[in-house]
């Protein structure tokens, strides 16, 4: 077997840093050499978190292959440039990039690889391929997409949902996108609906519905558990360790283009 991919954890203390690390210790193809937060903690999972102001000394003198990122987007794109010139691959799974923080991130893949996915879940690759096959089949049906998650999350909508609908957009072509709805606001036709709630612990869900007259479609995902985004950001950092510089995405990973 070949040597494990040597792994630098920021965000360690978060939702899914924390995840990531307890993934990683069950897996013998990876190998967390670095972990850092912004607040400090002392260590999980058994490896020592440090300090996120640090990262470039931290990078270059533990050398890890892969970092991988579940953080807040401007302090993603700084990892992500810092990734960059230390010539280590980056995973990010943190959603909610401005204009400029995509750039930085395309700027970055000039270097290093770079994979960023909104969502690492099996289940949601499949849902976006069985989304773009229904819009196809349903033309001119109505199209309301709707997310859940949990009272802490910042961005909305989701980035799953957004790349749902982005998805959507490459079958169907533009379409104006209303989020929620008030007052004497009637829908008009090719609009697409979008929803985000907030509530409790949901770990995550995303709802496409379509619907013609007499008929309705409805397309979900529900994550039980963040395991599953963390097994697929672990997977990710195996597969892009060691490939030439550029962009790209978790279905390169799941070899499903
Ligand atoms: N792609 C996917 O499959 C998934 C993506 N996500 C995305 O991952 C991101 C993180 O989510 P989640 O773990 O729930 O968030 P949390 O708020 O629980 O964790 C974020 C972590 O990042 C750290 N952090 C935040 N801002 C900075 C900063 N400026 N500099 C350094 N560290 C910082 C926080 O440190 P501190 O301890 O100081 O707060 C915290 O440890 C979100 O964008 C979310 O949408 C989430 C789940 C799955
Ligand atoms: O913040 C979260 O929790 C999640 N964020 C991702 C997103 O914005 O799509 C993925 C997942 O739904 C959980």
């Amino acid at each position: 077997m070949s040597e494990p991919v040597r792994l630098a954890v920021t965000g360690a203390a978060g939702r899914m840093g924390r995840e990531v690390l307890d993934a990683a210790t069950d897996r013998d193809d990876v190998d967390v050499v670095l972990a850092v937060n912004r607040s400090p903690v002392e260590e999980i999972s058994g490896v020592p978190v440090r300090d996120a102001a640090e990262i470039d000394e931290l990078l270059e003198v533990e050398m890890p292959d892969v970092l991988v990122d579940f953080t807040g987007p401007d302090s993603s794109a700084d990892y992500v440039a810092a990734c960059a010139d230390a010539g280590v691959a980056a995973v990010v799974g943190t959603t909610g990039f401005d204009e400029a923080g995509r750039a930085a991130l395309e700027s970055a893949a000039e270097s290093v690889p770079v994979l960023k996915a909104a969502n690492f879940s099996r289940g949601v690759a499949a849902l976006r391929r069985a989304v773009r096959e229904a819009v196809a089949a349903l033309p001119g049906y109505d199209i309301e997409v709707t997310e859940t998650h949990h009272n802490g999350k910042r961005d909305a909508p989701s980035g799953t949902a957004n790349t749902i609908l982005d998805d959507i957009e490459e079958v169907r072509g533009e379409a104006e996108r209303v989020h929620g709805r008030v007052g004497d606001q009637p829908r008009e036709d090719g609009e697409i609906g979008v929803h985000a709630r907030r509530a409790g612990d949901v770990t995550g869900e995303h709802e496409v519905l379509l619907a013609g007259n007499h008929e309705l479609l409805s397309l979900t995902h529900r994550a039980g558990a963040r395991g599953v985004f963390a097994a697929g950001a672990l997977d990710a950092a195996v597969w892009v360790a060691g490939r030439d510089a550029g962009r790209y995405d978790f279905d390169d990973v799941l070899d499903q283009r």
